[in-house]
């Protein structure tokens, strides 16, 4: 049995929310640094549609990394695993999320995995789609329908912030371009990246995208099959190796349950085959992930039981 009541869940924000003053709000995209330090909430969306829910619940955030996942649901849907995994690895790297050290050192220079920056530019850059428009619609359309949601849109503040900034992604685009892993405009890839990044939801869409991944791709309110059971299956597993960037080993050994994060404070988790969990809360640890998001999981999963390990 998980958490059922807003009460229970309102006791572990109010005991989590105290590590918010030891962490700090990403303000390398300048529009991310207006977030209130010590915002926290979480839904917890069960298959049955039932939702229980605490803390700043109508505050929105933009997905940032949680994105990757999606993006890469649905390149393997297009273009068939060989493909993509001709192009990007399935190994952790160890190293910080935007890091460039390893495509040097690794021939040929394709990323590691699809959850670091240079490997999420390559399954973006793979959405198939005549033009970045389209191609956003395209990613959108998915996450409206994981959400159950069709007004989710890209908040244009924070592409534009992260647009306006991001050279070191461009300069990932360029080395992989260089070494034929990208045969895009980098602009143009840019463009999307930060349109993806920048599409923006509150806990409660995330926790059903959440609920959706724990259901192997499945909506059981509207009985489809969103995403392929064998694709939900791979994105999970990247979600438990890289999900968490270079703390995902301490995060498998303490929580154990797959787990996406991003930037802006984001956090999806999906307890298999049992509920879906949406999380926002801005302050971050040293390693990019909410702190207390990290402190609501652990509570969460101590209670709960909630470790697949
Ligand atoms: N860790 C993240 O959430 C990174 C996403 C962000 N848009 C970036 O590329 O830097």
């Amino acid at each position: 049995m998980a958490c059922r009541s807003n009460q229970e869940l309102k006791a572990f924000v109010n005991e989590a929310r105290n590590c918010t003053t030891f962490g700090h709000i990403a303000d390398y995209i300048p529009v991310l640094g207006k977030a209130r330090p010590d915002d926290l909430s979480i839904a917890i969306y069960y298959p049955d549609g039932e939702c229980v829910s605490a803390g700043e619940i109508e505050k929105k955030f933009t997905l940032q990394s949680i994105s990757k996942v999606i993006s890469l649901a649905l390149v393997l849907m297009d273009r068939g695993k060989e493909q993509v995994f001709q192009r990007v690895g399935m190994e952790p790297t160890g190293d910080p999320f935007n890091s460039i050290a390893k495509l040097e050192t690794t021939a040929p220079a394709k990323p590691l995995n699809p959850m670091i920056n240079a490997g999420a530019l390559v399954v973006t850059h793979m959405i198939e789609g005549e033009e970045v428009e389209n191609r956003l619609q395209r990613l959108l359309s998915l996450i409206r329908q994981m959400a159950n949601n069709p007004s989710i849109q890209v908040n244009e503040e924070v592409a534009r912030s992260e647009f306006e900034t991001s050279q070191l992604n461009r300069a990932l685009c360029y080395f992989l371009r260089q070494h034929k892993v990208l045969d895009e405009d980098v602009e143009d890839l840019m463009d999307l990246y930060t349109k993806q990044c920048a599409i923006e939801m509150n806990c409660l869409e995330l926790g059903r995208i959440g609920m959706v991944f724990a259901m192997n791709g499945y909506d059981p309110d509207s009985k489809k099959q969103l995403i392929p059971e064998d694709i939900a299956r791979i994105c999970k597993t990247f979600m438990v190796t890289c999900g968490m960037y270079n703390a995902s080993g301490e995060f498998a050994i303490k929580i154990g349950i797959p787990a996406k994060s991003g930037v802006s404070g984001g956090i999806m988790g999906a307890v298999p085959e049992r509920f879906g969990i949406g999380i926002f809360g801005p302050a971050l640890d040293e390693k990019g992930n909410s702190i207390a998001g990290i402190k609501l999981l652990e509570l969460l999963s101590e209670n709960y039981q909630l470790s697949m390990f």
